[in-house]
């Protein structure tokens, strides 16, 4: 666990089961692999979403991959994924046997470049499990996270080969958010996995 590199002051609002980060779970040539075949292989798009009445791409591109179904609402819109990439159903089940979570789907996102980014948002939507692992692979980016209520914010800068536990009750006490950053000329994708569950065992 190097929950540490957190830094002191999101260790004293948020426990290390609500936020966590490996800094190296990839070492670099494996991240750097694994960055060049899914931006070559996954089908990315980019969808319209429609803010007040107007629509627009959103500011990246995105791949929904899992089980079929896992079935997905994302900014209200619904998803069907795509049939497991070999490697992210690899990764999937690393990742569920570590946190005992049935991870049976990937929102994976491509960031081309500093200007694409993800505005602030909770993935709180009732179909989903209460843990989100993220991988990040390439540019490093900063994740930034604010309270709902009042309190302070922060960022957590996230490197190529890392992995972000995002768990149970985060994503109802804070929002979180993926700010431009104009310097940043590469590419960066994120894996985020996540338990979609079946209609039948939603609440
Ligand atoms: O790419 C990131 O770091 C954030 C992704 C995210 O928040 C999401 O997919 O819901
Ligand atoms: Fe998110």
């Amino acid at each position: 666990m190097h929950f540490d590199t957190l830094g002191r002051s999101v260790q004293q609002c948020l426990a290390p089961d609500q936020l966590a980060l490996w800094p190296a779970v990839l070492d670099q040539a494996e991240a750097e692999c694994l960055y060049g075949q899914l931006k070559e292989q996954l089908n990315w798009t980019q969808p319209e979403l429609t803010v007040f009445g107007k629509s627009h791409p959103i500011p990246r591109m995105q791949a929904w991959v899992g089980d079929p179904e896992a079935h997905y609402t994302y900014s209200s819109r619904p998803f069907a994924p795509a049939p497991w990439h070999p490697l992210l159903q690899g990764l999937a089940q690393q990742l569920s046997a570590f946190f005992k979570q049935p991870f049976n789907s990937v929102l994976a996102n491509y960031y081309r470049d500093g200007k694409d980014h993800m505005g602030w948002h909770s993935d709180d939507e009732p179909e989903l499990g209460p843990v989100i692992a993220m991988i990040s692979l390439g540019a490093q980016r900063d994740l930034a996270f604010r309270p709902r209520g009042p309190g302070a914010s922060f960022k957590v800068a996230l490197p190529s080969g890392s992995l972000l536990l995002m768990g149970p009750g985060l994503q109802q006490g804070w929002q979180h958010g993926l700010p431009n950053r104009a310097r940043v000329t590469g590419g960066r994708i994120s894996l985020t996995f996540r338990q979609v569950k079946a209609l039948r065992e939603r609440a």
